[in-house]
């Protein structure tokens, strides 16, 4: 089992009053805790200091007591709410999922994947095309923890549906911890072990 945590987490974009103050959290293998917070108090900034794309300027992220890795794949990683802006635009998806680590038929078919789509480059993909590619992106990195902020917004009910149900398989099946944010009471309650309140 692993833990990832967040201590005192204190972070200010520039010279602004901190967007998160003495902000702990806890996250065990296997739960799937929800941020919850109205609109503007940090969700989105917590969820990238826990992936490690933002140091915070007081207290630490570790996972089992050691800070986040600086080189390699990371441990944790992270689906965006804009997928397009996750990926470098100039580079094919294939090469882009390649880079991420070895992924499997099940991983590909589940999502919903076609191989087509990996000679294309991302602004060849709708929105929702190119999230499900990310998702397997940040499977094949075999994390540790997933964390996911808003992802499913741009896509319509049915595929929202499919994608969340193969995610939930996925991390329990890899006993990985999950932390999301979603503004979809339904969804959270349906997903969430725990519900953290900022
Ligand atoms: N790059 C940035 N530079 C300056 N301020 C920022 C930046 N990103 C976010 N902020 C500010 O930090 C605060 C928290 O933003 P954040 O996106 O973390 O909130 P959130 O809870 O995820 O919001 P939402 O639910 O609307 O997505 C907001 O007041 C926002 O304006």
């Amino acid at each position: 089992m692993s833990v990832l945590a967040a201590e005192g987490v204190r972070y200010s974009y520039g010279k602004g009053a901190p967007v998160l103050d003495g902000v702990s959290l806890r996250v065990e293998s296997g739960q799937r805790v929800a941020l919850s917070a109205p609109s503007g108090t940090g969700k989105t900034t917590l969820a990238r200091v826990l992936a490690g794309y933002l140091a915070p300027d007081e207290g630490r992220v570790t996972i089992d007591g050691r800070p986040l890795p600086r080189r390699g794949v990371c441990p944790v990683q992270m689906i965006w709410q804009h997928p397009e802006a996750a990926v470098d635009p100039r580079m094919r998806l294939g090469r882009t999922l390649a880079e991420a680590g070895p992924v499997d038929r099940a991983l590909v078919d589940g999502l919903g994947i076609r191989d087509e789509w990996m000679d294309r480059f991302p602004h060849e993909l709708s929105g929702g095309e190119l999230q499900r590619f990310c998702i397997a992106r940040a499977l094949a990195a075999e994390p540790r923890f997933v964390i996911a902020d808003e992802m499913s917004t741009m896509l319509d009910a049915l595929t929202q549906a499919q994608i969340w149900r193969f995610l939930m398989d996925e991390v329990e099946r890899r006993e990985v911890g999950l932390v999301f944010v979603s503004h979809s009471p339904a969804l959270t309650e349906r997903i969430a072990t725990d519900i953290v309140e900022l």
